[in-house]
């Protein structure tokens, strides 16, 4: 996310916009399953796209036993996604990921280790992963971590006020939190697998964007039920008909699961798909994940040599 990209001006709660929303679902997997079919990539193509999806990741690390040095060679990793011998395979000079993503306490480790690198911090807050947090340490934990030097802060939602249908309660607090992000671009998660139903997705969407979210993530990680496609479609378009209404050029991020090359091709599709090109960019997508890189470098190096070179000799990511 370039620090230009205009940020999401919000609008005023409006439940018309979402209310009376149906979703339909066996449609929905339909679509999804329709995309993923007639992909049709040329292995030069399959090639750029995983390049693109490095540029997109935000590359994650979210345990309880994180380290300082853990996140310096998460950090490392970032800068330097690909070996050098795959790199100059592919032609190309430079390539770092989106951002890296840490918990609150690690911002500072990782401002540290990316210094110069133009590579953004990006943090969870608000009591990450399930949110029930009093608001006032959560708007806090947000503060903190901006100070620390995040650019990025990536919100979880109070999923209860989706489940008893408290638009002005989700609303409010997302409002908050848009203010106490300051000028970082905030990203919304959503958990979509703990809203009960895909017309409950789409509602959660609407809201957090009426709100100013800059981003819509789908998921923590932490959920029983991480990113899918069907709820990715399904906040995609929430997102498009917010872009119809507003003009506002907002973000999506799935991120829970994503652990394979054919997924970062899976989900670059949809967007292309639905929003078209001009979203394959990291201000506008983002993928979440702690252990994609990995697979997508095992790729990228039989793309490069012929061979599928063992994973002992890739770094960890
Ligand atoms: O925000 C990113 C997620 O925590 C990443 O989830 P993952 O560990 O399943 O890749």
């Amino acid at each position: 996310m370039t620090q230009t990209h205009p940020r999401n001006p919000g609008h005023p709660l409006d439940p018309s916009w979402f209310e009376q929303i149906a979703v339909n679902t066996p449609a929905a997997e339909a679509r999804v399953a329709d995309l993923t079919a007639r992909r049709g990539l040329t292995r030069e193509w399959q090639a750029a796209w995983l390049v693109n999806a490095i540029r997109c990741i935000d590359l994650t690390t979210l345990a309880g036993d994180d380290t300082e040095a853990r996140v310096a060679r998460l950090c490392a990793k970032a800068r330097r996604p690909l070996a050098d011998h795959i790199l100059e395979g592919l032609g190309l000079e430079a390539l770092t990921t989106g951002a890296v993503c840490v918990y609150p306490t690690m911002v500072g480790a990782a401002v540290r280790a990316l210094a110069g690198s133009g590579i953004p911090v990006a943090s969870v807050a608000t009591g990450f992963p399930a949110g029930l947090m009093p608001l006032p340490l959560r708007l806090a934990e947000i503060r903190y971590a901006v100070e620390e030097g995040a650019a990025e802060i990536d919100i979880v939602i109070t999923r209860a006020h989706v489940l008893r249908a408290d638009w002005s309660a989700l609303y409010d607090e997302i409002a908050a939190m848009r203010e106490a992000s300051g000028a970082a671009h905030m990203k919304a998660i959503l958990a979509t697998g703990e809203l009960g139903s895909l017309a409950n997705v789409y509602r959660a969407a609407m809201v957090a964007m009426q709100a100013g979210a800059d981003f819509i993530k789908t998921s923590t990680g932490k959920e029983a039920v991480n990113a899918t496609l069907p709820v990715s479609l399904t906040m995609v378009r929430a997102l498009r008909d917010y872009g119809a209404r507003t003009g506002a050029r907002i973000g999506f991020k799935p991120a829970g699961g994503l652990r394979t090359a054919k997924d970062a091709l899976a989900w670059q599709i949809l967007m292309r798909e639905e929003m078209g090109r001009d979203w394959l960019t990291p201000a506008l997508f983002r993928i979440g994940a702690s252990s994609l890189l990995g697979d997508i470098e095992r790729q990228l190096e039989q793309h490069v040599t012929g061979r599928f070179a063992s994973s002992s000799r890739h770094a960890l990511a």
